[in-house]
């Protein structure tokens, strides 16, 4: 393999060459993930939004390599929860990720399998280290679009499994035009 580089804009996370063409995750394709999803199916019936894109240039996928590329959440809500990530372990549990905040704002939530939950801010400038056994989930709670930087090992791979059917131990909503952690009533 060939060394290369590749463009990000600084704001939008986009790359504007199209070396890379972006993935994006819309309400359907998470409607039981999210608190309600009697507003998932509303969200769904009137345009079926995207939450959230990502261009990841995932090299090798071989050990020794690396996967990196930008991320955009969208801002909104379902019902009173923000527009989020799917989130998801990485397969190789001990693998960890870099993730560097570009623009906008949010929170990253993590849990590892023993039950530990942390909740970080991220801000525009900021780089965030999510270590290995942690779940990664990706929240936006501003009104402008969350963009990051994101670097991993190309071996990680990623389970979605996990998260699908437990869900995760915490979810972020808005209250009072504020956001705060609460419960998941859902999680098993
Ligand atoms: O994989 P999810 O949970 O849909 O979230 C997508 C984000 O996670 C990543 O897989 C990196 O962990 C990126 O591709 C993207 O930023
Ligand atoms: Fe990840």
């Amino acid at each position: 393999m060939k060394p290369y580089t590749i463009d990000f804009d600084l704001l939008t996370g986009i790359c504007k060459s199209g070396k890379v063409q972006p993935v994006q995750r819309r309400v359907s394709q998470m409607k039981m993930q999210f608190a309600d999803p009697e507003a998932a199916q509303k969200a769904i019936d009137s345009g079926d939004p995207v939450l959230y894109e990502f261009s990841t240039l995932l090299n090798d996928e071989k050990k020794g390599t690396l996967a990196f590329g930008s991320t955009i959440i969208y801002p909104g809500k379902i019902g009173d929860e923000y527009y989020m990530t799917k989130g998801h372990f990485h397969t190789i549990l001990d693998s960890a990720e870099v993730y560097y905040c570009l623009s906008g704002k949010g929170f990253m939530m993590m849990e590892t399998p023993e039950g530990d939950v942390d909740l970080q801010e991220v801000h525009p400038g900021e780089a965030l280290y999510v270590p290995g056994r942690w779940a990664h989930r990706s929240i936006n709670h501003g009104t402008e679009p969350f963009v990051m930087l994101f670097v991993y090992p190309g071996d990680s791979g990623h389970d979605y499994g996990t998260i699908e059917t437990k869900g995760y131990r915490k979810l972020v909503v808005e209250r009072d035009g504020k956001p705060v952690m609460i419960d998941n009533p859902k999680w098993k």
